[in-house]
């Protein structure tokens, strides 16, 4: 392997390492300085050029003769190893020196053509002889052992293994072999034929592999392979059976290689050249018998006897022919255990299994194809399994959550529906947009103090609607005289407060409707709620519905009490009975600023205004990024017969400005144009700016954010992922969010831990009365119940909007749904309940409430089967022929296997259970039945097989 420096050839020729350099380039070979190596043609070249130093030139040769095949073997250990690569990266050599190698082939070739063995015979016995010995006096090791002496020989033995090596290798290993194989038995053949190889290169291998096939050298024989290799293989037959193979491609043309080695070194020297030195080059290169072997030594030994152990049987085979087709089987047989391993069969189809750890993350609305492309399985696969499972489902029918749990159960995955909250936030991670990690990288200095946004509340006729005005009224006069004010959805007005000019945004659509319809939608827009009451009506039931809107989402509020300039205005009794609701007034000591207003004639508008602006300054921190691409909520829109798609939008971040490309829920485009409250187009607009924005190509939903995309083309795609998104969830079967049934299942899963009550009654009576029952329900502290609003009358949209946003449970005791509710309930997967006794409600309630309790289970043993025969088969594994001694051995039951009273594994399952011939369910005590514990095979006659389950114990 071990090519000769430029220096060590020097030195062994006694001349200087500058005229041997000169010497070379006269013989037209590039060598670019003393420390390049060369290859052993030309080594054997320069070495001629000074016949006067052919003494030690002589010598080492000799020594290489013999060492070199040892050395390939042995010296691999060391200095082969090593050269070898050089060698490949003696690219510069390589290219003389493959021809040289060429000139070998010479020799070569006449033996690996020369299928005849007398060619090779010759060739080969030389090389066995060294190699047998080695390896006889130590095992594999004797190879090296000459290899050492080689090496020891000649400090050379780089040089001298390529130079020498190659040549006669072919010559001296032959000769050894044949005869002297010492795992061979029938060494004769292996012997000859398998020199024949090497000298040739590679061409010796084949013959070699074709006589080889004979006696001693079943390749699949453990003894003769290894044999083989340690005194064939690794030497130099060894190393070449590999290269050669490889190098030479499928021919096993045991001549043809030879030939090709040859030739082939021609070509491989071009491009090992580069350097690439390894073994393929090795291999092929080698070709030249010189350069190939080096390589081959290189690679055989390196790779050591496990190498050898292949290259042995190779050299023995020729190219290794049968070596490949018996790697190759190897490989299919791998890949069909792997197969094995990862798929299951379940119902006659074989689906990719998971570990129970897999995690798939599938968008609400997914279906079978969906989960199939996950797995990589056929969709038509698990629409058999799930027909198998009790379910029925097409491959693109949507499915809901429970069904792909199950089915992700059985196949061992654990299924994640994404909600569309998530699903939008991925989405536009697809498209690098993360607004989450975006508002996280911004700093402090990046953020500038915005206007709060402001939602008027309260129950009809109360005076929202007048208290906008008056609120809008009060600014244009001041600000905008003579303006023109009109209604596109939110206003800012701005306000003296502490010296300075602050702004706030009102939101025009008075209720909490619009409020909650935006929260189910995913938008929070709203900073604080002004609840309007009118002093001479008092608290009335929309007055506390919009307060628990605003409750549940945590908004602070501030109590406008309106009509103060009517006669019977009572702003104490307001004060009073909100109270009640947990809006303490400041001056009772509590935290909630109440003003007392006048709409109609704009009395306190101001003080209202600054109690807003305090509230928020207390509760609130408002600041935003306005340098940065806009993001935000679209208010409200509509269709202009001449404008096209309408928006308002409100910008929560960054700065909106005219020509940016946007996204609105499904709806996008430029903005062509906006304008302000007052009609006055705008060219920008900075956080909490509410704008109306022309140039969208449809009108989003109010709550739909917005954002600004780089390009329009980014535009597009989102909208057009979220119009498709849409249309799967639409067809979604939904599943319902939080019922009765599954508030332990909710629980357990860590979602919840509390459970959300809407009530609604006929009489307020009974609808405290239901309250007053249920808070009294003792839970303990693992869960809690929270009723987070009630109130008189039917069911209507709203209290499903509240129910949708916070997971709640509707319980309606005398009323039913306004028309079209159940409907958006069903859609929403909201619980509605409806009881005329009070006493059941409590009941199930509190069952359901029990149930959230964490469950306990206790192990509770099924049955158990004595293992009488075991039946090995290839398809289904070992199958334990099974008397049931107790119980019942149910199909896909937990089972455990006991050897002598002792477990031998756990958490095993009964996977497949036949009576005779045929599937069965169970077997009951007394029976016969085949039992498969899947992939575990280490059963014995005498085992026991128990199968126990996990029940859950029951809470008094
Ligand atoms: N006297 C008096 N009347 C008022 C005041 N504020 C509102 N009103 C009257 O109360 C009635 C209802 O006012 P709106 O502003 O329409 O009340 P709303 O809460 O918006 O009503 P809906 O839109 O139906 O929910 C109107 O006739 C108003 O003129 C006020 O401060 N004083």
């Amino acid at each position: 392997m071990a090519k000769a420096r430029v220096h060590e050839l020097a030195k062994e020729l006694g001349i200087t390492s500058k005229d041997a350099l000169a010497k070379l380039q006269e013989m037209g070979e590039f060598v670019k300085s003393p420390s390049s190596t060369v290859e052993p043609p030309v080594a054997k070249k320069l070495r001629a050029a000074f016949p006067g130093a052919k003494k030690d030139g002589a010598k080492k040769e000799s020594s290489k003769g013999s060492g070199a095949p040892a050395s390939k073997d042995g010296s691999p250990a060391g200095a082969s190893s090593k050269p070898a690569p050089k060698p490949g990266a003696g690219s510069a050599p390589t290219p003389s020196s493959v021809k040289p190698g060429a000139v070998r082939p010479g020799p070569k070739p006449g033996q690996k053509p020369a299928p005849g063995p007398a060619e090779q015979k010759p060739a080969a016995q030389e090389p066995q002889a060294q190699a047998p010995k080695a390896p006889r006096e130590d095992g594999g090791p004797s190879a090296p052992a000459q290899g050492t002496d080689a090496p020891q020989k000649g400090a050379p033995k780089p040089g001298a293994k390529p130079g020498a090596g190659a040549p006669k290798p072919g010559g001296s290993r032959q000769g050894p072999r044949p005869g002297n194989n010492p795992f061979a038995p029938q060494q004769g053949m292996g012997g000859s034929e398998r020199p024949a190889p090497r000298p040739g290169g590679s061409g010796g291998p084949r013959p070699g592999s074709r006589q080889g096939p004979r006696p001693g050298n079943n390749p699949f024989a453990p003894q003769q392979g290894m044999g083989s290799e340690r005194g064939g293989g690794p030497r130099p037959g060894g190393g070449r059976g590999r290269q050669g193979a490889p190098s030479q491609g499928g021919p096993r043309p045991g001549g043809p290689r030879p030939g090709p080695a040859q030739g082939g070194g021609a070509r491989p020297k071009p491009s090992m050249m580069p350097g690439q030195t390894p073994a393929p080059a090795g291999g092929r290169g080698g070709p030249g018998g010189g350069p190939g072997r080096p390589g081959a030594p290189a690679g055989g030994p390196p790779r050591g006897r496990g190498g050898r152990g292949r290259g042995g049987t190779a050299g023995a085979f020729g190219r290794g022919g049968p070596s490949r087709s018996k790697s190759r089987k190897s490989k299919r047989a791998k890949r069909q255990e792997m197969e094995q391993r990862q798929t299951r069969e379940i119902g006659g189809v074989r689906v990719p299994k998971g570990d129970g750890t897999t995690i798939l993350r599938l968008r609400r609305g997914s279906s079978l194809a969906d989960f199939a492309e996950k797995i990589n399985a056929e969709p038509a696969a698990l629409v058999t399994v799930l027909m198998k499972l009790g379910e029925m489902a097409t491959a693109n029918q949507s499915l809901d959550e429970e069904t792909f749990q199950l089915l992700g159960e059985e196949l061992g995955y654990k299924v994640q529906i994404v909600s569309p909250e998530d699903e939008d936030r991925e989405l536009l991670e697809s498209f690098d947009i993360d607004l989450a990690a975006e508002a996280e990288a911004e700093d402090e200095d990046d953020l500038e103090a915005r206007p709060a946004v402001v939602t008027v509340m309260g129950h009809v006729d109360h005076g929202k609607t007048r208290l906008l005005d008056a609120v809008r009224n009060s600014n244009v006069t001041e600000g905008e005289a003579g303006g023109i004010t009109q209604h596109i959805g939110a206003y800012q007005v701005h306000v003296e407060h502490d010296g300075q000019e602050r702004g706030l945004t009102f939101i025009d659509t008075p209720g909490h409707e619009a409020f909650t319809a935006m929260r189910a939608r995913g938008a929070k827009v709203t900073d604080i709620a002004v609840l309007v009451v009118a002093a001479d009506d008092g608290v009335m039931p929309q007055t506390v519905e919009a307060l628990n809107h605003a409750k549940a989402a945590d908004v602070p509020v501030v109590v406008a009490v309106n009509k103060m300039d009517k006669e019977g205005a009572a702003p104490d009794k307001i004060r009073g009975q909100l109270t009640e609701y947990e809006l303490i007034p400041e001056e009772y000591g509590g935290d909630t600023m109440f003003v007392d207003i006048s709409a109609i004639q704009g009395t306190n508008i101001d003080q209202l205004l600054e109690a807003v602006l305090l509230t928020a300054d207390a509760a609130l921190e408002l600041t935003a990024n306005p340098s940065k691409e806009a993001r935000g909520v679209a208010i409200e829109a509509n269709l202009d017969k001449g404008r096209g798609p309408v928006a308002t939008v409100l910008v929560q971040s960054g700065t909106l400005k005219v020509g940016d490309n946007m996204v609105a829920g499904t709806a996008f485009g430029r903005v062509r144009a906006m304008f302000d409250e007052n009609g006055n187009a705008v060219e920008e607009a900075v956080p909490s700016r509410p704008v109306q924005v022309l140039g969208l190509s449809s009108v989003p939903r109010a709550g739909d954010s917005f954002l600004v995309t780089p390009d329009d083309r980014t535009a597009r795609q989102i909208a057009e992922k979220r119009e498709a998104a849409e249309r799967n969830a639409m067809l979604a079967k939904r599943r319902k969010r939080v019922s009765l049934e599954n508030f332990d299942q909710v629980v357990a899963e860590g979602k919840i831990d509390t459970l959300n009550l809407i009530l609604k009654g006929d009489v307020s009576g009974a609808v405290e009365a239901l309250e007053d029952a249920l808070l009294g329900i003792d839970v303990g502290d693992e869960v809690q119940l929270r009723v987070i609003h009630r109130g008189v009358g039917a069911i209507t949209q709203n209290d499903v909007n509240l129910a949708t946003v916070d997971n709640a449970v509707i319980v309606g005791f005398n009323v039913r749904p306004a028309e079209r509710v159940q409907d958006l309930a069903d859609q929403e997967g909201v619980d509605m309940r409806f009881y005329s006794v009070i006493y059941a409600a409590i009941d199930d309630i509190e069952a359901a409430l029990k149930g959230m309790l964490k469950p306990e289970y206790e192990e509770v043993q099924l049955g158990s089967a004595e293992i009488r025969e075991v039946f090995r088969s290839s398809k289904f594994g070992s199958i334990a022929g099974s008397i049931v001694r107790s119980g019942v051995i149910r199909r896909n039951a937990k089972a455990r296997l006991v050897r002598d009273g002792n477990v031998v594994a756990d958490n095993l399952a009964i996977e497949s259970l036949r009576r005779y011939k045929d599937d069965a369910t169970e077997v009951r005590d007394g029976f016969e039945c085949g039992i498969g514990l899947g992939s575990f095979n280490d059963i014995n006659a005498g085992d026991v097989i128990e199968t126990w389950e996990m029940r859950e114990i029951p809470r008094s």
